[in-house]
């Protein structure tokens, strides 16, 4: 008998009482967004669980995706049947023997959603165990730690069986915190932040300083292939690509050379909010982390961060370079950092930046240039792609298409 459903087990959003609805609808279009090359996929939702009916699918693969969307804590490949003791007995029987190897155990945890249900869920357990061992050779009990738990939801309309879970991301569905801009590098850092930020239910916007000639297309390339990796954890992302080359020279040719960094991080900062306004979002994230390089120590971040009232969002603030890698490395976006393109801020980082910066020195310093023509100059110039991008749906799906033949 194969498995014809996947049952959905909704993480920490089932606790959020009246805004249960909105976090249900952002996770049943996340997750099909996430299985769209599924098309056979069918899928209903209700107070605690999402059904997916699968259709012929192939259940395992559909399963590996869906490990990535956040908000969900658990989910399980499901058998379907009748609620009905006979044909409930019968389907758990099927299932252990499709998973069962001679020295196993198992245990039943039967559950019932429907309450008017004739058999207790004790009584449940009881008889679906004794047909399980009348029926097959080899197998004992183990209520402690089975080798296989046969879960058991007796629902009204039907009953769902299980026997093979998954742990869920976790987190919050994506876009159900509200929508955030995420400074983007192709550092190691922001990806994770961006990450962090998705899995606390925020969709993000990416924006991306980039300063050609001094900057090339490699480095480009590098946060498009970043932007698409982290849109595997939450749908659509929106990449603006900021063309900052002029405020970049002209920072370095009228700034003290010390504070040349602190001004190049407050234009970026200033930038990223007027992007923010036109774009409806409540916050900026970046991948800073408390004194790991001169521009974030407090009196930096003091000092940057003057030139807006925005919250900015720091998701990597409290952690060490090794913990941020291992995330880094578990969500694949490691080696796409580690490619040896420079931004922008590498390029002109000044030998000696200050690490303890004045704010009154940098307001007075940037007081003797007129930046806000270049500013609005840059905002206007700013591209912006979708992510994923269009073709490459269209080729993923002729890819599984082909992979199907
Ligand atoms: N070219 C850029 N475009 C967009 N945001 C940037 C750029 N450079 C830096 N930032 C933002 O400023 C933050 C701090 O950058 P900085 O270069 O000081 O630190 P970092 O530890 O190297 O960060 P990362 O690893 O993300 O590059 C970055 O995490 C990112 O949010």
């Amino acid at each position: 008998m194969q498995y014809d459903h996947i049952l959905v087990r909704y993480g920490e959003m089932s606790l959020k009482g009246k805004n249960r609805k909105h976090f249900i609808n952002h996770l049943k279009n996340n997750i099909k967004l996430a299985l769209s090359s599924f098309s056979s996929l069918e899928y209903t939702a209700n107070r605690d669980r999402l059904f997916i009916k699968l259709n012929g699918e192939d259940g395992e693969k559909v399963a590996e995706k869906l490990q990535t969307v956040f908000g969900i804590q658990s989910f399980s490949l499901a058998i379907r049947t009748k609620s009905d003791i006979e044909a409930i007995k019968d389907s758990a029987l099927q299932a252990v023997k499709q998973l069962y190897k001679n020295g196993d155990t198992f245990k039943v945890s039967a559950k019932r959603a429907d309450k008017s249900f004739p058999l207790t869920s004790d009584q449940l357990n009881y008889e679906i165990g004794r047909h399980i061992l009348i029926h097959t050779d080899g197998l004992k009990v183990d209520v402690h730690h089975p080798d296989i738990n046969v879960r058991v939801e007796v629902r009204p309309h039907a009953t769902y069986i299980m026997c093979k879970d998954f742990k869920g991301a976790g987190g919050l569905p994506v876009g159900s915190s509200g929508k955030a801009m995420l400074m983007l590098s192709g550092g190691i850092d922001s990806p994770v932040a961006g990450y962090l930020s998705m899995k606390r239910g925020l969709e993000i916007e990416a924006i991306h300083f980039f300063s050609p000639p001094y900057t090339n297309e490699r480095a480009k390339q590098k946060v498009m292939d970043l932007v698409e990796k982290l849109t595997e954890f939450g749908g659509k992302i929106v990449l603006h690509i900021v063309p900052f080359t002029e405020i970049q020279v002209t920072i370095q040719q009228k700034i003290l050379e010390n504070y040349t960094m602190t001004s190049t991080r407050r234009m970026m900062l200033k930038i990223a909010d007027e992007i923010r306004k036109k774009r409806g979002a409540l916050a900026i994230v970046t991948g800073e982390s408390l004194g790991q390089v001169a521009s974030q120590t407090l009196e930096s971040m003091y000092a940057i961060n003057e030139v807006t009232t925005t919250p900015i969002l720091r998701p990597l603030i409290s952690m060490d370079k090794n913990e941020i890698i291992e995330i880094a490395e578990k969500i694949d976006t490691f080696e796409i950092s580690n490619r040896p393109y420079e931004d922008c801020c590498t390029i002109f980082t000044p030998a000696s930046p200050k690490t303890k910066p004045k704010r009154e020195k940098i307001l007075k310093l940037e007081s003797y240039v007129d930046f806000q023509p270049l500013i609005q100059k840059a905002i206007e110039e700013t591209v912006t792609i979708e992510f994923p991008r269009k073709h490459d749906i269209q080729e993923k799906i002729e890819e599984d298409f082909e992979n199907l033949l």
